[in-house]
Parts: C-alpha cells; structure tokens; sequence
C-alpha cells in the first residue's frame, strides 16, 4: 500500500474506486477531496498540512467532510478519469445532496495553509444554495439588533454565546462549526458595526465571546487571547456542555510510519531495464489513461513523444515493437482526436501481434524506494529522459531522417513538452519549465544537452534535500557521487568542481543501452515469440533504418493485416478528409463509453457499405415501380 495516509488519520476519510462515489452521491455533508498522486514530491510534502487540516475541522464533519484518493493507485485510474483529473494534488469542494454525477468545483486558492483552507471551506458552504445545504448546517449568518436584545437576559435550558467580531473575521463562524456537535450550548455570531450595543455590553474590542449562562445571567468572558482555538475551548469546557451522543471524536494515535518494503539488492553503478520498463508501464497505462482523449498540443505532444521513444528508448525487442506499432499507428491515424482506450488497446496487445510485449505491473530495482510511497515513478522519468539524452547524443543517426535530424535540442524540448502536458505533478511541472525557459536554448550540441540535463536535475537535487520526500536510503545528492566516479570530482583552489568531460563519459557509459541489467526484468515471455527471446536487446538502429530492406521483414511480421486495412479505410487522402470524419469524431466522443478507434472505423465501413448497398435498392425498385405504372397504360396491340 503506497498510501500517504492511513485510516488512523483523524478526520481523513480514505475513498477508493469502491467508495467514492457512494460517498459523495447524495451525501447529507459537503465534502472537500485532495486527489493525490503518492509518488508526487508536492503531494507528499503536502500531507502534513492535509492531515493538520483534517484534524482541524473533524468536529465540523456533519457539515464538512476531508477525503483524499490516491490517483496513483492503479485501481484507481478509471475513478481519477471519471473525475477529470490529471494533476496532483488536485482539491476539489463536492456539495451536499447531489443528484446526479458531479465533477466537483476546485478550491482554486494557491495559498494551502490550513487557516486559509479553512476560510475556504466557510466560503464554500455560505454559499451553497439551499437545497445543497449539509442537514446538520448551523447558521452562520451574523445575529441582528433584535435578536441580541431576545437573547440577553433569557432563560434558556443552554448556553448561548455570541461572537462579536468585525465583517472580515471568520473566528465566529469557526467557533459556531467548533462547537456544532455539542449540546447544551449554542453558539451565534454578530458584526461589530452597532456601537451602542457594543457599548450596553460593554465590549471595548473585538473578537469578544459575550455568554449568557442558562438561569440568564449574562457576561463577557475573559480570555487573554482572542483565538479561535481558545474561544473553542473554553466554550467547550463549560460545565454540562458536551459531545452529542454519536458523535465520535475519533482521535486515535497517528499511524506508526508504514513498515518498510522487502529491499531488492542492486547495483548503483548501474541501469535496471526493470525501470524504464516500468515506467513506461506507469506512464501509458496510468499516468496518461486519466485522459479521456488526446487531442491539440497534447496529441502532436503523445505523437513527438512516442516517434523518440521509437527511436531512442534502449529497450528490449518486444518493448520496441510495442512503441514501433503505436508510432505507425499514430503516424496513419487522420484523426486530430483520438480516444485513449485506442492507445490502451494497442499498448495491451488486444490485436494480439505476435512480439509485443510492456510488463502491466511495477517492479523498482534502482528507482525503489524503502517506503512504498517514495521515489519510484518520477525517478523513472528522470533516467528515461537521461537515457533518452545519451542515445541521441551517442547515436545521432538514429534521428536521421526525422523531424528532430541534427536537432541537438530534440529530447530536451519533447522532455519541455511532456513535462508541461502530461506530467501529474504540476509544481515539478513549473519548476521545470522555468529551468527549461531560463536556459535550454544554451544548448548546442547533443552532448551539451545531456550535460544540461544532468545540471538541471542536480539543481531539483540540491532544492528538494531534506524535504519529506527524500528517501534516506537514497539521500538527494549532487549526483554522480565521488565513489560512482571519482574523476568527475575535482578541486580548483580548494573548492569542489566538476570535471564536465568526466562527467559526460561517465553518463554515456551509465545511460547508454550496453550496460543495462535484465536483473528483476519482467520475465513474463509467453506473449512474445521464440525468435525474439533469443536477442533481447534491440540492437542499434543504423540511419534512416525505416527504409532499411532487412528491417522490411521484422516490418511486415510487426504490422497486422486488418490493421492494414484499418489504416486504408480512413479518409486520410481525401481532401474532404475531416468533414468525412467529422461524424465519426462526434461517435468518438459518444463511445468514450469504451468503444476503440478500430471498432470505430469499423463501424464507418459498415455504415458506408450499407448506405451505398441502401441506394443502390432505392434506385433499383424506382425503376421498377416506374415500369410498373407505365405498363397497365400501355396499349395491347
Ligand atoms: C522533470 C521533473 C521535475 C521534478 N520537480 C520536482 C519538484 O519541483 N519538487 C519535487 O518535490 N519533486 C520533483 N520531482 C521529483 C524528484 O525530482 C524525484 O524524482 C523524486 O523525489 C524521487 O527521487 P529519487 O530519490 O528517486 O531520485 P531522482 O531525483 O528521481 O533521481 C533518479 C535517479 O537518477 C540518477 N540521478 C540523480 N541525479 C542525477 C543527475 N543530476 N543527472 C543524472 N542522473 C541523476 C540517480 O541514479 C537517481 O537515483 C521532479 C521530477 C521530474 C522528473
């Protein structure tokens, strides 16, 4: 369990695939749900700060509730994708006593801070029209003049108290949700613009808590403080005020921290195709699956992304088959939309060709972490990037004959885009881009872009050492360590340097595809065939090895017929092509319900076919029934 929280956790309500939606459907309190990612360096910052707020406002649960649903978790994604969400953490207000499926409102404030989220969860409730109104919802409405005078005085089976504070203050209304499960008391606010009664009470400043005790005398209580948390208490400790029957405080010890995962022993000095593997896996199948369909930037961004991959990722023969398919397949596919259980279905092999093959589940050899929750994905991502780097720069002519030929900047700026698009952890995402924006464009060579690549990731290592997300296993340092290369360290005059040359031959030896360990690897081969089990590392492509004769065979046994055929019955060389397709496009959409671009393009020859098989009857039997009415009038002779 990779979870950032536990279910001792107070006041955290823990929703999965199972429970969320039964949770949130006509629910009698509104709710306030953090979508995380638990590989998310952000998110697992933020927890502290999420649990701190759940704790907060526990008393204020039949009116509120705080959820969190961990988008990382594979049995999750469909649930993430149903809910629109893409980027971690994601907070999202759902009201009381909906209906019908609601995607949520986001809590747009930048600013996290518990008081802040607080404010919010006020706002948010205040303004909820009626019948969106949790059912155990005190009035947070200030008092008026009349009220005042009704309540001072009179005898009451209670307590009353009342805030006076200014317009702007939330104290009274966190005080009246404080205090909204006991009984014995009840709690009002009011605004400090009438001086006279200010004055008749004898209030001299605000916040002030004026009590009226239950036999009617009445008086302002002295606190030293005026704090929210202090108003509470006090009120709280009154004599016979106490928590209603049923409403549980549930305050138990914080969670021990997570037990630690079985450790797989393994090499640092080297790369683990068990990790880029993985990764991949992640990023297809989880990562990119919370969208619905890809379509604009994202797409040409999927389709840049997948052509390098194609290219460059030092993978092994069946996983190069894989990325080989999906880029013809997104080369001949028209569409300027496509629905992403297309990609899944070729990403899982549902057309069966023989040779393909991604691992569908998680296994860290270098990118493990010694809890659940740490590291993994995103450190995938980075050696995918670093490996991505290397090859172009140690095998440029792979890029021949594509777009990106002599294009020293190539997998920089797919790694710029697939960050901005796609990447779940937005504040990584920016951080990046600002990185990316102040300086890419230095880049001249491929070697320097490697180098960059290296600078870069050294500044996000020196930034996050020490924050909660650091694995002490795996401490953030300036990476590569003196014991993985000792040259690369230098001294010039007393002071620490690095010897850049080193530096970059140590990267091409540790991210080039020589040296890249099966130890841990997916083992699973029944889906490719015997051929390709005996080489098992794709040997390098030689230039424009597109066209290449030899490669003609591996082509032909990779493309399936009717995905051949698939391809030819698109439009793609008409002019008129996107008007023929804008109806398909439109059923895209409608059969988002699961239906794939093949079974589309299925569809639309059998509508064409039938339409054409439709006019040919039509014209068949108005020439007949023509010759039908003319033939009574013919004369006999
Ligand atoms: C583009 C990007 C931006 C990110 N930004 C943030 C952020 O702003 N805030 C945040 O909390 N998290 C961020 N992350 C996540 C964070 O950088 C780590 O990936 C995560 O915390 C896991 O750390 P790790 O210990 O596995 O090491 P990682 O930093 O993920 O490194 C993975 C592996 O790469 C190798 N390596 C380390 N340094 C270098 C280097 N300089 N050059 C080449 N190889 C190296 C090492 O073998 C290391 O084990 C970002 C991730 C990415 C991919």
């Amino acid at each position: 369990d990779n979870s950032l929280y536990g279910p001792r956790d107070p006041g955290i309500h823990i929703l999965d695939r199972g429970t969320v939606n039964a949770a949130l459907y006509n629910s009698s309190s509104a709710w306030l749900l953090e979508f995380y990612s638990s590989w998310c360096g952000h998110c697992i910052n933020y927890a502290p700060t999420w649990r701190n707020l759940a704790a907060d406002v526990q008393d204020w649960h039949p009116a509120v509730k705080i959820g969190v649903l961990n988008c990382a978790d594979e049995d999750n994604i469909a649930i993430c994708k149903d809910y629109g969400v893409q980027f971690y953490p994601t907070f999202r207000f759902f009201s009381a006593f909906t209906k019908e499926f609601s995607q949520g409102e986001n809590y747009k404030d930048s600013d996290r801070r518990v008081q802040t989220v607080r404010h919010g969860i006020i706002d948010y409730l205040q303004a909820a029209p009626k019948e969106h109104q949790p059912s155990a919802y005190p009035s947070l409405d200030p008092l008026r003049l009349s009220d005042i005078s009704f309540f001072i005085g009179r005898k009451e089976s209670h307590y009353t108290a009342i805030i006076f504070e200014s317009e702007n203050s939330y104290i009274g209304r966190e005080v009246i949700m404080d205090l909204m499960q006991y009984e014995n008391i009840l709690v009002h606010r009011a605004l400090s613009s009438d001086k006279a009664v200010l004055e008749t009470l004898g209030i001299v400043s605000v916040p002030s808590c004026y009590l009226i005790y239950p036999n009617g005398t009445h008086g302002l209580i002295n606190i030293v403080k005026p704090l929210r948390s202090i108003f509470s208490s006090h009120l709280k400790s009154m004599p016979s005020v106490r928590k209603k029957a049923g409403a549980h405080s549930d305050l138990p010890a914080r969670l021990e921290d997570k037990e630690e995962v079985a450790w797989k022993e393994y090499d640092k000095s080297k790369m683990y195709a068990a990790d880029l593997e993985s990764g991949l896996h992640y990023l297809l199948r989880v990562e990119l699956a919370t969208h619905q369909t890809l379509e604009g930037e994202k797409l040409k961004t999927f389709k840049d992304f997948i052509a390098i991959l194609h290219k460059l990722f030092p993978g092994r023969m069946h996983v190069m088959k894989l990325l080989e398919t999906l880029q013809e397949w997104l080369v001949s596919m028209p569409l300027d939309k496509i629905p992403y259980d297309a990609i899944l279905d070729i990403v899982n092999n549902k057309m069966r060709i023989s040779g393909i093959f991604l691992t569908n589940h998680i296994q860290w050899v270098g990118c493990q972490g010694s809890r659940p929750q740490l590291r993994g994905y995103p450190c995938s991502l980075w050696k995918l990037f670093h490996s991505l780097t290397v090859q172009g720069a140690t095998q440029p002519e792979t890029l021949a004959n594509t777009a990106y030929e002599s294009d020293p900047q190539a997998v920089l700026k797919i790694m710029r885009r697939y960050i901005r698009e796609f990447f779940g952890c937005r504040e990584c995402a920016q951080h990046f881009e600002e990185m990316a924006k102040a300086s890419v464009d230095t880049v001249k060579t491929a070697d320097e872009a490697v180098l960059w690549l290296w600078k870069k990731h050294n500044m996000v290592n020196n930034r996050l050492a020490g924050a909660p997300s650091e694995d002490p296993k795996s401490p953030k340092v300036q990476w590569p360590s003196p014991d993985l290369c000792p040259p690369c360290h230098e001294e010039v005059g007393g002071v620490h340097s690095w010897n850049e040359r080193e530096v970059l031959a140590f990267l091409q030896q540790h991210y080039g595809s020589k040296d890249l360990s099966l130890q841990y690897a997916d083992p699973n081969t029944d889906q490719y065939d015997v051929e390709d089990k005996k080489s098992d590392i794709l040997p390098t492509k030689s230039p424009g090895s597109d066209n290449d004769s030899d490669k003609g065979k591996h082509h032909d046994h990779l493309k399936p017929e009717f995905l051949d055929k698939l391809i030819q019955n698109l439009p793609n060389k008409s002019k008129n092509s996107n008007n023929n397709f804008e109806g398909s496009k439109s059923s895209v959409t409608f059969l988002g319900l699961g239906f794939s671009n093949i079974d589309m393009s299925l569809c639309v020859v059998l509508y064409i076919t039938s339409s054409l098989f439709l006019m040919v009857m039509y014209f068949f039997f108005r020439v007949r029934s023509r010759r039908w009415k003319i033939k009574p009038n013919r004369p006999y002779v």
